[in-house]
């Protein structure tokens, strides 16, 4: 079930019509459906019903306390990939033993914080990331649970940047070296080598991928066991698509199934690290019609909502969906919806045929629960927007909007400059 629908002709989350959310917080503002999180996180949590596993939420996909508090309370852990995240994650409670942590460029300082709260384990990423964590564990008195992330020379068939698991990508150790540096972890002070981690992009609309790097890890876990060394975890990244467009990605049961099987002879413990399939569909953004023109060909829609808000139409020019948040338009219209940033770049929409919006009118962007706030930035000293949690009728203002007002004010000027 959608929870972002009309009644009438006014769009709703839940219960909660957006127009009234905007005469209270204003605009932009980020909107999410807490029984949507709910529904994404349990569908993914039945999928592997099957296998032991935990799924660690992804949080750079969306790092609000209210969506990590979220899923932390259904039972799950995190994927972070800096001190930033751990420290979040831990504030909205999360077990340190659901704590896995990614990235190729961790700092002495994050891997000091991470082993002292005592994370499940690293996702190593480099053979000198190995030997670094293996120096500070050993200088500290700790154990650091290690896997190795594995770059198994797969093509994810996703946008290139987003595409992490070919081999002349950044991520991961790859296929052929990393035999040896297990070999050499089992060796090191400090380190347990308990894991093996594979993450190869995301946005995934297929399982395939998913597949065959998980049957290429395998024949590695089998060459690992002759030699001794014996993995718990079998960490699957995240990755799985949603549908923004006319994409058609598997179901989380249709992925836990073929992943299940991939996997059961095995006997390991799954990890998984979604973070788009749980939040993407969950959040829409909506901004308000400043001004519009008309030039030739050419129709522009001016919001109150830019790049720095939404980037991911100028980063990868990437689709959502656009509905009116009161349908009262004199019909359709073909135009760019832009922000008020002063690049040409700034577009949440180009080209598209749209309603015919007027000043005043708000526009809803749909599936902007993913990277969407996370990646926002007060380029051009624009205030960061406010984020909303809506539940049945109710709604949480979880983030406070910046405003200029304030800033005139002599409030909140601190954090702004
Ligand atoms: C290591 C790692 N894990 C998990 C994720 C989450 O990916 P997604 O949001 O596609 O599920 C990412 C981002 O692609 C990642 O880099
Ligand atoms: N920021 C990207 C996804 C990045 C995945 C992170 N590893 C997007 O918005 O699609």
């Amino acid at each position: 079930m959608n929870h972002f629908q009309y009644k009438g002709n006014e769009l709703f989350a839940e219960d909660v019509s957006l127009k009234e959310i905007v005469a209270r917080v204003g605009s932009p503002v980020y909107v999410y459906s807490h029984a949507t999180l709910t529904r994404h996180f349990k569908a993914f949590d039945e999928a592997f019903a099957g296998a032991p596993h935990t799924i660690c939420y992804s949080v750079k996909a969306n790092s609000t306390q209210s969506v990590l508090k979220t899923f932390i309370n259904l039972g799950g852990g995190v994927d972070i990939v800096s001190g930033g995240e751990l420290y979040r994650a831990l504030k909205a409670g999360a077990d340190p033993k659901k704590v896995v942590y990614s990235g190729v460029g961790k700092k002495d300082d994050e891997i000091e914080y991470a082993l002292n709260t005592g994370i499940l384990m690293f996702n190593v990423e480099s053979e000198q990331e190995l030997t670094r964590i293996s120096e500070i564990a050993s200088r500290m008195g700790k154990t650091a649970g290690i896997a190795i992330r594995v770059n198994p020379d797969v093509d994810p068939g996703t946008h290139p940047y987003i595409t992490t698991g070919l081999k002349n990508a950044k991520f991961g150790i790859t296929i052929d070296r990393a035999m040896e540096e297990y070999v050499r972890a089992k060796s090191l002070p400090g380190i347990d080598v308990i894991g093996i981690d594979m993450h190869i992009g995301s946005q995934l609309t297929k399982v395939n991928p998913f597949v065959d790097s998980i049957e290429k890890l395998k024949v590695m876990i089998g060459k690992l066991r002759s030699q001794g060394i014996d993995l718990q975890y079998f960490d699957c990244g995240g990755g799985l698509g949603i549908q923004y467009n006319a994409e058609e990605p598997p179901l989380p049961a249709d992925y836990g199934k073929e992943i299940v099987a991939a996997t059961k002879d095995l006997g390991m413990h799954l990890v998984f690290e979604p973070g788009r399939n749980l939040v993407g569909n969950a959040g829409i953004l909506v901004a308000k019609t400043l001004y519009t023109k008309a030039r030739d060909e050419k129709n522009f829609i001016m919001i109150d909502a830019g790049m720095n808000d939404l980037a991911r139409p100028a980063l990868y020019d990437s689709y959502h969906g656009v509905q009116a948040v009161t349908r009262d338009q004199d019909g359709m219209i073909v135009a760019d919806i832009v922000g008020p940033i002063c690049e040409s770049g700034d577009f949440l929409v180009k080209g598209r045929e749209v309603p015919m919006f007027k000043q005043g009118d708000l526009v809803a962007f749909l599936s902007a629960g993913a990277y969407g706030f996370a990646m926002s930035s007060s380029y051009n000293s624009r205030p960061r927007v406010a984020e909303v949690m809506v539940k049945g009728d109710k709604f949480e203002v979880v983030r406070e909007r910046e405003t200029v007002e304030d800033l005139i004010k002599g409030e909140k000027v601190a954090s702004f400059l």
